[in-house]
């Protein structure tokens, strides 16, 4: 590992990841494909649910798309299976992502008690951490506060969060549409909007708003413009939301949006030519 005055001077010289992901959304448009290696898609690109599968699976996603969209989101979940040699396989597609300069979202769905809570960032936020990724998503189900030391991490290193707001599964509703106008997920956004305040073009603390959410904002009352949060945005292809639901779900909040695809670009692999096709067509249905 880098030495204290090495990792302190890295972190300081990056700049902010609200603005950064706004630089790349601005460049390759606003799409976000995900890296979920299912052993279904492991199979039907002719790769082994064994972790030189997944290895020769995650490095050619980022290979292929290394400057084709605003961001890479490997999901967690689908490394954790395969033990310590997939969490290796993770490390290494960070790293490639990293090299490649295109932006890494851990898609880990953190969230613990506080104190725990810092053992998480470390991981995911921490300078010189082998799993350190530009963003991580965080789940605020044990109190928004318990979060404070993932937020504190990501301004200190220039990285982001993202936290779940509205999810794209429909089970989500029964906790984050209870209270209706005062919803939990209209307390949790607002608590979002008071880390992002006077940030340009938006903050670092970001929300997840499924794809599929319909017309929830509306009915919720729920003002995405005032949190200025980016919003990664799920659900697109495989959950059955198109570029045409997202706007119509987002209307005047969209120049917030990354949106996310993961099983649907990804069925298009292991060809990297077709695998960025159906990355542009994506994005193009966002644009
Ligand atoms: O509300 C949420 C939060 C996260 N996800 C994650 O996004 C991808 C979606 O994959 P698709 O293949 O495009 O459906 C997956 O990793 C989920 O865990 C989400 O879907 N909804």
């Amino acid at each position: 590992m880098p030495s204290a005055e090495a990792r302190a001077a890295a972190a300081a010289a990056r700049a902010p990841f609200g603005q950064r992901l706004a630089a790349a959304m601005a460049e390759h448009g606003p799409l976000c494909v995900g890296i979920d290696p299912h052993p279904s898609l492991l199979a039907a690109w002719g790769l082994g649910d064994d972790v030189h599968g997944l290895r020769s699976f995650s490095l050619s996603v980022v290979e292929a798309l290394v400057g084709q969209v605003a961001a890479l989101k490997p999901q967690v979940a689908l490394y954790e299976r395969h033990g310590s040699r997939g969490l290796a396989v993770l490390e290494e597609t960070l790293a490639l992502c990293a090299q490649g300069h295109v932006l890494s979202i851990a898609d880990a769905k953190r969230g613990d008690i506080g104190s725990t809570m810092a053992a998480y960032a470390d991981a995911w936020l921490g300078e010189g951490s082998p799993l350190a990724a530009d963003a991580v998503t965080l789940s605020p189900y044990l109190g928004y506060g318990s979060l404070r030391p993932a937020l504190d991490l990501a301004a200190a290193t220039g990285r982001g969060v993202f936290v779940l707001g509205l999810t794209s599964n429909p089970e989500g509703k029964s906790v984050q549409h209870v209270g209706g106008a005062d919803s939990v997920a209209k307390g949790i956004i607002g608590q979002v909007a008071a880390e992002n305040a006077g940030a340009t073009p938006f903050g670092s603390t970001g929300l997840v708003i499924g794809a599929t959410v319909g017309a929830a904002l509306e009915e919720l009352g729920i003002d995405l413009a005032a949190s200025n949060a980016p919003i990664l945005a799920p659900g697109l292809g495989a959950q059955g939301a198109t570029g045409a639901d997202m706007k119509a779900s987002f209307g005047a909040f969209w120049p917030q949006v990354l949106g996310t695809s993961s099983r649907d670009v990804l069925k298009a692999g292991p060809d990297a030519g077709a695998l960025r096709d159906a990355a542009a067509a994506t994005r193009d249905s966002l644009l």
